[in-house]
């Protein structure tokens, strides 16, 4: 375990989904606490019938058993940082909003979970205004995909310019920095092969890349980059040293997956991988990890 200045354990809460394939959601989160040397505690928001294929099931939990979760950890274990999920419907963004606030954590890491990579729905159409105007302003990070940007602003991102776009129109909602994460297209970005996110503060954008892996075992990619970023943060890192700690986190485990070979769909990414600590980054700048 690693201690935080004050010689505490650091701690992380995942409110997420559960993911019976073990490569996303919950599972991939407290996996990734365990590898930054982060101690971690979970709530449940639905718990899914999952596997590399797909998803044959989805259960919500329901709220009061949501609140109550949220309640047990903050009362007694106490998280330095939060990663949130999968949050499925306007009822549970509304419950877990109001238990946020009421906790009142800076170091808030929000995903906005909508679709799994083989296409399942894991958030209700109609929860994107309750996303925008409950979770967003909690958020002290936000980790939108290309096409969840897209939904949250309601216009395509083709180009860097209109993913600095959705970023500043995100970042007036609320959150401390923005990441329109690259893992779905070369928007922009004259290396094909590379996999750039951007990231923006309201001041500087700073894009952190590494090569992009051809690789089918991407299963939990997003849910582990955020974690990683929450367990960062759990351990006092500045928010850039996180940001370029896990970015550079995913794409080893994305690596030290191709020598295995669980399922027979989109494969997990291997969480053993070890963590490098980054540090020394300037806000404006394009870093090549
Ligand atoms: N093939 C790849 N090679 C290298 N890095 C990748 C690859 N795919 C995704 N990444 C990186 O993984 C992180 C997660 O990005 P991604 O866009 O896949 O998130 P996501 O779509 O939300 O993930 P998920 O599908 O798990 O929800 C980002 O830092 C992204 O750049
Ligand atoms: C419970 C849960 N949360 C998040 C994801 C997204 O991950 P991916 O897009 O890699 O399937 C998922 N599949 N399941």
């Amino acid at each position: 375990m690693h201690l935080r200045a004050d010689h505490s354990v650091a701690r992380a809460l995942t409110i997420a989904g559960s993911d019976s394939g073990g490569g996303a959601g919950i599972q991939a989160d407290l996996k990734t606490f365990t590898a930054f040397g982060v101690f971690g505690a979970s709530c449940v928001t639905a718990v899914t019938a999952q596997n590399t294929r797909g998803v044959q099931a989805i259960h919500d939990v329901p709220t009061d058993v949501i609140s109550r979760q949220m309640q047990s950890v903050f009362e007694d274990i106490r998280p330095h940082s939060i990663k949130v999920g999968m949050l499925s419907n306007v009822a549970t963004i509304k419950t877990v909003a109001r238990e946020l606030q009421r906790a009142d954590l800076k170091n808030v890491v929000v995903d906005p979970v909508m679709v799994a990579k083989g296409g399942a729905p894991l958030l209700t159409a109609d929860s994107t205004d309750a996303l925008l105007a409950e979770i967003l302003p909690l958020a002290a990070v936000l980790t939108p995909n290309v096409p969840e940007a897209e939904v949250l602003c309601n216009f395509s991102i083709r180009t860097i310019e209109d993913a600095k776009e959705a970023a500043i129109q995100l970042k007036r909602r609320g959150p401390r920095i923005v990441i329109i994460k690259g893992g779905h297209a070369a928007w922009g970005d004259s290396r094909e092969d590379s996999a750039r996110d951007l990231v923006y503060d309201g001041r500087a954008f700073t894009t952190f890349a590494t090569r992009r892996v051809p690789s089918t075992k991407t299963h939990g990619t997003g849910c582990t980059f955020s974690s990683a970023i929450a367990a960062c943060l759990a351990l006092e890192m500045s928010e850039l040293e996180a940001i370029g700690t896990a970015k550079r986190y995913v794409y080893d485990a994305i690596v030290a997956a191709a020598q295995w070979d669980i399922g027979a769909g989109h494969g997990p990414i291997d969480h053993t991988a070890s963590v490098e600590w980054r540090r020394g980054f300037t806000a404006g700048k394009d870093y090549d990890l």
